[in-house]
């Protein structure tokens, strides 16, 4: 479908529309463009075109953030996301959730390098970013076997969801001749439901309980579903129900997990394909650690290592886990660039082919974080970049304007604790006669077609 669509864009220019289902599909390739509707109409472009009957089951109605259309309640949700959650204070309040999961991360690997076999990383990665973003929603007290419970119901969903695409289509029908898939996908919700409703119901107790005493606890942590509990509808005048609830917190653990460890995985890929990248960022790390054995590169030190984030940076310029960002949609029929957008229609952005484009990048499909650094050289710390795309049009991972990924700082902070600490921890070498394959594959992400395996050798 992407290079059919990459063919159409250079013969045809930089939007095609293609009619997809019973909709129109627009497809904007341009960098300017993008950044013309994004973020200069970008009221014009925040919404999202009606929900498909699976997701709009899935979001109990649309009643999450990425499936609710522009307006009050998405408004609410949203601030309620970045404000209680993502402010800074908050983040650096689940820094004891961050050491536990890299410590958990560690022993695995540590494990692994002592049966003297290579490891397959993608898997403990998706665990690891699922433990962390589990232990921010429901709190830092769940317990590893409630954890794996939750990671079971999700991930059914997920690897099911093409097979449950289908349903989308004449649902009419298909409830007739594909009965039993939708049988399935009604189980599967249902047991997603009944897996989250208690860890919900627990918060509320507790919540109860504290009557509002928590800044007396210096253990406490404030949840994301705790900050749910308190929100009230703003067109229904009603606090939400669980299923809304659900559907809200579910949407937070898929949007964290895939698309971090996604990123996680293909830059230490390029890291292993590349030692000499992986030597020059543990030579920065060393200089910030020391010749001692400290083991942990703390958050506060993320800060002095400019490299680690160009090789972030870069992670994401190169293979960003999405190609597309999510549909947008238009409310009335709008005009752009000379072409009409229209209000029944979708509109996708190329967001790959944005950081690929030669006229900006060069050698654009090679992996070079130098280019992130001030001079090139490595030396003067790294550029000032704007990953929400909203003063550059260089590249957009995180999409921009008024949906740009609220997550994006938080995704930033794990991808660079985890490699800083994971480079410093482990040297990453390649498996003998095996290269590493740097093909993609298209799931819920972009992933590796093989996924990376790796020797991990502990250096202290
Ligand atoms: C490397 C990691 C990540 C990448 C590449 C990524 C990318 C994206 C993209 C491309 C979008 C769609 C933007 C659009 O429609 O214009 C998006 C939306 C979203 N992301 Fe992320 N994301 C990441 C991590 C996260 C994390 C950690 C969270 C949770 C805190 C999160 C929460 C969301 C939400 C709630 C939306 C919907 C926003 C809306 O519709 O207003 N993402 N993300």
């Amino acid at each position: 479908m992407e290079s059919l669509l990459r063919t159409f864009v250079s013969k045809y220019g930089p939007i095609v529309t293609l009619p997809i289902g019973s909709r129109p599909a627009v497809f904007i390739a341009d960098r300017s463009i993008a950044h013309k509707a994004l973020v200069l109409n970008g009221a014009l472009f925040a919404d999202r075109p009606p929900a498909p009957p699976v997701t709009k089951i899935a979001s109990s109605n649309q009643h999450n953030i990425n499936t609710a259309s522009y307006g009050p309640l998405w408004r609410l949700l949203r601030r309620n996301l970045t404000s209680q959650i993502l402010h800074p204070s908050r983040v650096k309040s689940y820094g004891r959730a961050r050491k536990w999961v890299l410590d958990v991360l560690i022993n695995r690997f540590v494990s692994q390098s002592q049966s003297g076999n290579p490891v397959c990383v993608i898997d403990h990665f998706q665990y690891a970013m699922f433990c962390l973003l589990v232990l921010m929603c429901f709190g830092d007290k769940v317990s590893e076997s409630q954890i794996k419970e939750i990671e079971n119901v999700h991930h059914i969903m997920l690897i099911n969801l093409r097979r449950f695409n289908i349903l989308n289509f004449w649902p009419k029908l298909t409830k007739i001749f594909l009965r039993k898939r939708w049988e399935t996908f009604l189980k599967f919700k249902k047991n997603r439901d009944e897996v989250l409703i208690p860890l919900i119901e627990a918060r509320r107790k507790a919540k109860e309980n504290r009557g509002g005493e928590e800044k007396q606890d210096e253990e406490f942590v404030v949840s994301y579903v705790d900050t749910l509990l308190d929100l009230d509808h703003p067109e229904e005048k009603r606090k939400l129900t669980e299923e809304e609830i659900v559907a809200i917190a579910s949407e937070f653990l898929n949007a964290g997990t895939d698309t971090t460890s996604t990123a996680l995985q293909w830059i230490m890929a390029n890291l292993v394909k590349n030692p000499e990248i992986q030597n020059k960022l543990y030579a920065e790390i060393k200089g910030v650690m020391g010749d001692g054995s400290r083991e942990e590169v703390m958050e506060e030190e993320l800060g002095k290592l400019p490299y680690l984030k160009a090789v972030v940076l870069e992670g994401l310029r190169r293979h960003p886990p999405g190609h597309f960002v999510l549909p947008h949609a238009v409310k009335e029929d709008t005009e752009l660039e000379n072409y009409v957008i229209p209000k029944n229609g979708s509109v996708n952005f190329m967001v790959a082919e944005m950081g690929w484009d030669p006229k900006v990048w060069e050698d654009p499909m090679e992996f070079k974080p130098e280019r992130f650094m001030k001079g090139g050289a490595g030396e003067e710390g790294v550029v000032e970049f704007d990953i929400t795309g909203s003063k550059e049009r260089k590249m957009m991972p995180f999409g921009a304007g008024r949906r740009v990924c609220p997550g994006f700082g938080l995704a930033i902070l794990h991808l660079e604790y985890f490699i800083g600490n994971l480079v410093w921890k482990f040297e990453w070498k390649g498996v003998e006669g095996e290269d590493v394959d740097l093909s993609e594959k298209v799931e819920f992400t972009v992933v590796m077609e093989k996924p990376l395996k790796a020797n991990v050798i502990c250096r202290f």
